[in-house]
């Protein structure tokens, strides 16, 4: 079995979660599996090393940014692989002092993302993960408030690509998935 198809077996479906008509796909399941977590954080990290990292003009990576609230479960761990910061980007009304925000659309609801104000500074080569992308509003939000910092994001990174709703929103840089679902 590949490293893609152990993680992929690790995930948990839940038809009509947290509303009628969604199909919720649980990523909890690989990180109750140390083999399997390491497995993605691996496989993430070594995207970044062997690919990412050379759209950057200092062949650095300075900012991994996790999304509210499961990038917060794999943002840090990437981070400190990669010797990088880590920004949060989170739900309004969480973040002390000065903040940025951006609302956006999801597949089940609106919202608004925040992050504070000095977190990123101008030049600086940013990567953004989180645990799914559907509609991508919730990334395309994040990527707004990196670029109203002056960051450049290189790459949005995901464990699930919801391929059924790919394209709702236009991002400024490649996603990168390591599992893609049909439905
Ligand atoms: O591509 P999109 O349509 O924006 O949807 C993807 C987002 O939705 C989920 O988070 P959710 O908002 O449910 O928050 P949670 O992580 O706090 O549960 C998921 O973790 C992504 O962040
Ligand atoms: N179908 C889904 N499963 C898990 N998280 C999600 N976030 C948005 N859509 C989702």
């Amino acid at each position: 079995m590949s490293d893609i198809e152990f993680i992929r077996s690790q995930l948990a479906t839940h038809p009509d979660f947290p509303k009628k008509g969604i199909v919720f796909l649980d990523i909890f399941p690989i990180l109750r599996n140390p083999i399997a977590f390491e497995t993605l954080i691996t496989h993430l990290t070594h995207r970044i090393t062997s690919t990412t990292v050379f759209k950057s003009p200092t062949r650095k990576i300075d900012v991994v940014v996790g999304l509210d609230a499961r990038g917060f479960l794999l943002g840090p761990i990437i981070a400190l692989r990669l010797c990088a910061a880590f920004v949060p980007v989170r739900k309004r009304g969480k973040l002390p002092g000065q903040c940025v925000s951006a609302s956006y659309e999801k597949e089940y609801g609106t919202d608004v993302f925040e992050m504070q104000a000095d977190a990123i500074a101008p030049g600086q080569s940013v990567v953004v993960i989180d645990d799914l992308i559907a509609t991508g509003g919730s990334a395309k939000a994040a990527g707004e408030l990196i670029a109203k910092q002056g960051g450049k994001t290189l790459e949005y990174l995901f464990i699930i690509e919801l391929l059924f709703l790919k394209g709702a929103a236009q991002l400024d840089a490649p996603v990168y998935s390591v599992i893609q679902s049909e439905d």
